[in-house]
């Protein structure tokens, strides 16, 4: 029997990652390939226009998953019976900026946002914030809306796994579907911890660490992580223009690993609510590795932390806990 489609709200539709995501989501990526889909785009009255341009062009690729479009300006209407809520909505840093740079700006929108989706979208409602600063955003999101479960507010950090493995795969010469378990310890900032510690390349003689592998610590401790901390710094310099299209896949793969599981013996990292874990402050939203099975995220347990490891996990929380009070003030 066919499934009943799903409702997904994707908040800035008319900007470039929107632009991305949409096809994506109505191609299956995001939710599977069997699993019908009714997209609601938001956007602000100035992107009307390009909202509905966006809209032409989805009904124009007849994408078969796809049930319906509400492409609207009001918010209320965009939360109504979600089931699932990608928070791109706001204003993505420039050349020169650190992402919190954009705080005062984008916080009163998540603020604002929040109780639309607390009233409107349907229980247990997925919500993925990737709008900059992603886990402030999503900190505030949660807090002015109580009501939500705090298991269901998460921000994207998979971006810069997937930048983790590239890396790795690129510097060993392996297919990057041959890496995993990387790390994101923290912040979508340049403070996050990329750590390989415990991740590992699949061989023909069975899975290997990629310490052993990659042996130039000085590249792991050095070059490695900061190459992809600057990720984004390095695209924006290239493109003149945020990730777009790399933003909008890891974001399919977030919802998708949540909604359908990680493979077995793989983890991933999520943006989540600090439960105290690893002694990581609780009451943040923190980048853990964590696996994903029945629509739930669980934090990977039980892992070593090395002193080198605990400074920088340590030194993302502070930044965690400034972006907070940071937050706080701006929307006072
Ligand atoms: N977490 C990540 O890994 C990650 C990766 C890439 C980009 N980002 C962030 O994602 C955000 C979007 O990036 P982009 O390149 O698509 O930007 P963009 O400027 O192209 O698009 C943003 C869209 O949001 C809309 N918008 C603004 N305020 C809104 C509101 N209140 N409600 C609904 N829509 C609103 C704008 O009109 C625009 O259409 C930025 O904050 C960027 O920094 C995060
Ligand atoms: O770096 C940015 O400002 C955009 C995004 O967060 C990214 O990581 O590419």
């Amino acid at each position: 029997m066919a499934k009943e489609p799903v409702r997904v709200l994707v908040t800035g539709a008319a900007g470039q990652i929107g632009y991305a995501l949409v096809p994506m989501i109505a191609r299956g990526i995001m939710l599977g390939p069997d699993q019908p889909v009714i997209l609601h785009m938001l956007d602000i009255p100035p992107a009307a226009e390009a909202l509905n341009g966006v809209k032409m062009e989805l009904v124009d690729a007849a994408f078969p998953l796809l049930k319906g479009v509400v492409a609207t300006t009001d918010a209320v209407e965009a939360c109504t019976g979600v089931s699932v809520a990608v928070m791109v909505g706001g204003f993505p840093r420039k050349e020169g900026m650190e992402r919190k740079d954009v705080m005062s700006k984008n916080v009163s929108i998540y603020k604002a946002q929040a109780s639309a989706l607390e009233k409107y979208a349907a229980p247990n409602c997925k919500v993925l914030v990737v709008a900059n600063p992603a886990n402030t955003n999503a900190l505030i999101l949660k807090e002015f809306a109580p009501s939500i479960p705090e298991k269901n507010i998460t921000c994207l950090t998979r971006l810069d796994h997937n930048r983790a493995l590239g890396q790795i795969s690129e510097r060993l010469n392996v297919q990057v579907s041959d890496v995993k378990n990387v790390i994101i310890w923290g912040n979508h900032s340049s403070t996050q911890y990329p750590d390989v510690t415990h991740a590992t390349i699949k061989t023909p003689e069975g899975e290997k660490p990629v310490p052993a592998l990659v042996n130039d610590d000085a590249w792991l401790k050095g070059e490695f992580i900061t190459t992809v901390q600057q990720r984004g710094a390095a695209i924006i310099k290239a493109r003149k223009l945020s990730s777009a299209l790399s933003a909008a896949s890891s974001a399919c793969d977030h919802i998708r690993d949540w909604v359908l599981g990680t493979p077995e013996g793989t983890w991933v990292s999520m943006g989540v609510y600090s439960d105290g874990s690893y002694n990581v402050p609780a009451g943040l939203i923190y980048s853990f590795p964590v696996t994903c099975s029945g629509g739930e995220w669980k934090i990977v347990q039980g892992l070593s932390i090395d002193e080198f490891s605990r400074g920088k996990l340590d030194a993302t929380a502070a930044e965690l806990a400034e972006e907070k009070a940071l937050a706080y003030s701006c929307l006072s």
